[in-house]
């Protein structure tokens, strides 16, 4: 892992570091457009045959339902029924939290304005398997789907060796009472739930993490169609901010932690310690050499690199340049940072938090923006599954307050037919 001098980089040197996963040649925008279209015209059958050519699987149905779901469930362990069950109460917990309902407000005398939630009907929740299957995914968007009351719930993920899913995918089909799964994985998914086929209906919005071509495939699809997205929830990222109170062991498995997700993660120690970034690479060969996931891991790191800073401050004007999907304080002092975070996806404050806590159990969700768009995006949260639809009632006193204003401006802007709504209104109420 190199390691650069926060001193002498420019800021081309600081613009080069921190883009990732960019598509400079394109390879992966037109390997998607070619998917998108065979499925838009091909349908089901396109689909079948990508989950030969990617995921090596004939399959002769697209879907399992309630009865193969109940059944692949019930083949695993208690213990993990548990750990499932302890992960799917405490997001419940923390997403149930976030229900909310806004006041209405008099903004002038006799005019009423509010807002009222609805949850969005369709939803397309896509939950990768290619690299490792993500139970923990279908629960973070399983759950504020739910909770939202989406109507209907589309669930697609990459058919295993065995033509189905898992079990641990099915048991949280179960807990969230979802009775189909489709067996598609990629950007043919993606594809599917934006355009429909025989199968797989068409969904108001597409939700989920996923490798380069599912990604590329919601930021095309976006634009293309009146399906919208969550957000580009691409390959896994971190950074940490690591001062002389970090432990090196911990900061060496957080991570490697986000490097087994797959070659194209991206690890990042930003430390006021050369000695913590000494000891962090040190240790984090020591950890990779006995990870079963070591070659993935190994070519991730390929990607990462630490910076030396002088001093929190310092670190965080990188942090917030670099925009991580996740940033773990490693120092005592978190408390004295927090409130310079501008751009991040999820922060994880203190040497005893570790970014998996987020991953899996304590509550909050895993869905978050990559390639530094948490600039601009947040992560998946019950907000992701509901619109606000804006509301106003006006009374005889409102349209006499407020009818003078509207009429001029709508004579400001030439709009004759706007000032009308209102004069013809307030002659009614006259006579
Ligand atoms: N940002 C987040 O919130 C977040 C959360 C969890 C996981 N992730 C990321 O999700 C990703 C999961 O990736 P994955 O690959 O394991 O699973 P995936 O389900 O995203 O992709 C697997 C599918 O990709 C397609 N594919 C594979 N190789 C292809 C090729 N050469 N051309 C076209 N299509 C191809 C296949 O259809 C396959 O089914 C990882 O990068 C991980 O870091 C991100
Ligand atoms: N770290 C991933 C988000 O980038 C989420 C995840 C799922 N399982 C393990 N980790
Ligand atoms: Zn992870």
């Amino acid at each position: 892992m190199k390691i650069y001098n926060y001193q002498n980089l420019s800021k081309a040197d600081i613009q080069k570091l921190i883009s990732r996963n960019v598509d400079s040649g394109n390879e992966i925008r037109e390997k998607v457009q070619q998917i998108i279209a065979e499925v838009k015209t091909n349908g089901d059958a396109a689909l079948k045959n990508f989950a030969l050519q990617f995921d090596k699987v004939e399959l002769p149905s697209l879907f399992i339902e309630k009865n193969k779901i109940d059944q692949l469930a019930n083949g695993i362990s208690e213990e993990v029924k548990q750990a499932i069950n302890v992960a799917y109460s405490n997001i419940k917990k923390f997403h149930e939290s976030q229900i909310s309902k806004e006041q209405k407000l008099e903004t002038t005398t006799g005019v009423t304005c509010w807002r009222e939630s609805r949850a969005i009907e369709r939803v397309g929740l896509y939950i990768p398997g290619g690299t490792a299957v993500l139970p923990s995914t279908f629960l973070m968007l399983g759950i504020p789907a739910k909770i939202a009351g989406c109507k209907e719930i589309v669930v697609c993920s990459p058919p295993q060796k065995s033509g189905e899913v898992n079990g641990y995918l099915a048991y949280v089909a179960q807990l969230l009472e979802i009775d189909k799964i489709y067996l598609v994985g990629g950007a043919q998914a993606v594809a599917a739930m934006a355009y429909g086929t025989e199968s797989i209906p068409k969904v108001d919005k597409i939700f989920g993490p996923g490798n380069q071509y599912v990604t590329m495939a919601k930021t095309l699809v976006q634009s293309t169609t009146n399906t919208a997205i969550d957000m580009p929830a691409g390959p896994s990222e971190v950074l940490v901010i690591a001062d002389e109170t970090a432990n090196p062991v911990f900061v060496a498995a957080d991570l490697l932690a986000q490097c087994e997700h797959g070659v194209d993660s991206q690890a990042v120690l930003v430390s006021t310690s050369k000695k913590i970034i000494d000891q962090t690479l040190t240790e984090l060969d020591k950890q990779l050499e006995i990870l079963p996931r070591k070659e993935i891991a190994a070519k991730a790191i390929e990607n990462s690199y630490s910076v030396l800073v002088k001093d929190l401050e310092e670190a965080m004007i990188f942090s917030n340049e670099n925009a991580p999907e996740h940033l773990i304080l490693a120092t005592d002092s978190w408390k004295t940072i927090t409130d310079k975070i501008i751009n991040a996806g999820s922060v994880f404050a203190g040497n005893l938090t570790p970014e998996s806590a987020g991953d899996y159990a304590s509550g909050t969700n895993h869905t978050l923006p990559t390639s530094a768009y948490a600039r601009s995006y947040s992560g998946v949260s019950l907000d992701s599954f509901i619109k606000k639809i804006t509301f106003q009632h006006i009374n005889e006193m409102g349209i006499k307050n407020l009818g003078p204003t509207i009429e001029t401006l709508a004579e400001i802007e030439g709009l004759q037919a706007h000032k009308n709504a209102v004069s013809l209104r307030l002659a009614e109420i006259k006579e």
